[in-house]
This record gives structure tokens, C-alpha cells and sequence, in this order.
């Protein structure tokens, strides 16, 4: 589905990503963690074309759409409005579906996004990215800001969405402990460099990554 391979990325003269390879197969979920500023969402711009590699290729097979960080939603527009904006490119206006597969959306469909809570925003921007039909979504920190009830709910859809839709999942996360739940494997980035990469338990078994992203002493 995703295959970067020594992808390097540039913002003038800093390097953003140093030659970095990652995968996500068909049906896969896999987690992108670092702290900030490691990269994380040049690489998710990368994939999705709003960023240009220096270096390195970046192939996509399917179809990819990108929840992007911080729930930039359409805030004057409607939720149902909001939602067919995300299927314009493809022609899709039908928002049905995204109701049965997201329902709580279904009352809030004639609310003003700007309107709604921090979770509900996060819940239309999942359901917008989906209205493009993908095989692939990249989730840009999905729990930033919100409430563990919240992610826990985000996060069962994740899952359905996987097990019963076949979509594979790339997600960017800075809380690790989710990410490696969700995820049956993992990259860590930290400065623009994958410095571990393998199973969701073997990131977790590692002392570095205990020690440093899970609270754990190593
Ligand atoms: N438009 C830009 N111009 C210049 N430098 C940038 C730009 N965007 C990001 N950077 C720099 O590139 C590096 C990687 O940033 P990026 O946003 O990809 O990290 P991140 O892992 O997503 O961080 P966060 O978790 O804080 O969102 C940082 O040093 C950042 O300051």
C-alpha cells in the first residue's frame, strides 16, 4: 500500500526526514511515533503530495487519505457539508454511509462544525478522509486533546473500520501506549531518523522505547 523508500524531506537548508523507509502493507494498521518536531507529520504531508522528497521515492497503491492533525474542519460549514467536501474529488455526495459507520454523527449532521466538541471535529475529519473511499488512511495524532472516552470510541471505529472494511492505517501518534494497542507494528522516529522499527511488542519490549515513550523504567 505505502512504500517509502530513503525518503528524505528539506525545509531550506534543515533536513526534515533523514533517508527513511517504511511500510504498510494491505489490511495493515501500523504506528508512526516520535516526539515532536521528529518528523512525523512531513512524512503523512509526504505521502498525501502536499510535501516534496528531496530524496528517495514514496509509491502509494490505492487509494490514500490523510486526517490531518488538529481537526481542520470547515468550521461555517455544516457536518454533512463538511463530510461531501471530502468525497468532491472522487464524486461521491453520498454521506450515508458514513452515518452507519460513524453514528454519532447522525444527529449533529445540520450542526455547524466550529460548533462541535474537540471529539466530534476529530469524528468528522475521520468521517471527510473516508468519504474519499480509501484503502489507506493516515491519521495525523488522532488523541491530541482528547478525552480518553473520546479515543476509546475513535479507536473502536479505527479497528471496525480495519477488520470489516480491509483499510490499512498508518498512524501518527505521540501516545505510544495507544499506538502499539491499535497497531500490529510500529516505526519510531526521533530527529528526522527511524531509530526502531519491528512488532507492536518487540517497540514495547525495548527498553529504549519503554523507558522513553511508554513511562516505563528501562
Ligand atoms: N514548513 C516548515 N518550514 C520549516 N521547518 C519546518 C516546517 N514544518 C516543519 N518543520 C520542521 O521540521 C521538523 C519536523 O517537523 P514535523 O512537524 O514533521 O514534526 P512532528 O513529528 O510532526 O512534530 P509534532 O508531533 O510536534 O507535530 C521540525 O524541526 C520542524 O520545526
Amino acid at each position: 500500500m505505502i512504500d517509502v523508500v530513503d525518503l528524505t524531506v528539506r525545509y531550506g537548508v534543515a533536513v526534515a526526514l533523514h533517508a527513511v523507509n517504511l511500510t504498510v502493507a494491505e489490511g495493515e494498521m501500523v504506528a508512526l511515533i516520535g516526539p515532536n518536531g521528529a518528523g512525523k507529520s512531513t512524512l503523512v504531508n509526504t505521502l498525501s503530495g502536499i510535501q516534496r522528497p528531496a530524496g528517495g521515492t514514496v509509491s502509494i497503491s490505492g487509494r490514500l487519505a490523510h486526517v490531518p492533525e488538529g481537526r481542520q474542519v470547515f468550521p461555517d460549514l455544516t457536518v454533512d457539508d463538511n463530510l461531501r467536501l471530502g468525497g468532491w474529488r472522487i464524486r461521491n455526495r453520498d454521506t450515508g454511509p458514513i452515518y452507519e459507520i460513524l453514528p454519532g454523527l447522525t444527529p449533529l449532521r445540520r450542526r455547524r462544525a466550529g460548533r462541535l466538541s474537540g471529539g466530534e471535529q476529530q469524528m468528522v475529519a475521520v468521517g471527510r478522509a473516508l468519504m474519499a473511499r480509501p484503502e489507506v488512511l493516515a491519521v495525523d495524532e488522532l488523541s491530541l486533546g482528547l478525552a480518553p472516552l473520546v479515543v476509546a470510541d475513535l479507536v473502536r471505529h479505527l479497528r471496525e473500520l480495519n477488520a470489516d472494511h480491509g483499510l490499512a492505517v498508518l498512524l501518527i501518534e505521540q501516545n505510544a501506549r495507544l499506538a502499539l494497542d491499535l497497531c500490529s507494528r510500529g516505526y519510531v522516529l526521533e530527529a528526522g531518523r527511524v531509530v526502531a522499527a519491528g512488532t507492536a511488542a518487540e517497540l514495547a519490549a525495548s527498553p529504549r522505547v519503554a523507558d522513553a515513550y511508554l513511562g516505563v523504567a528501562g
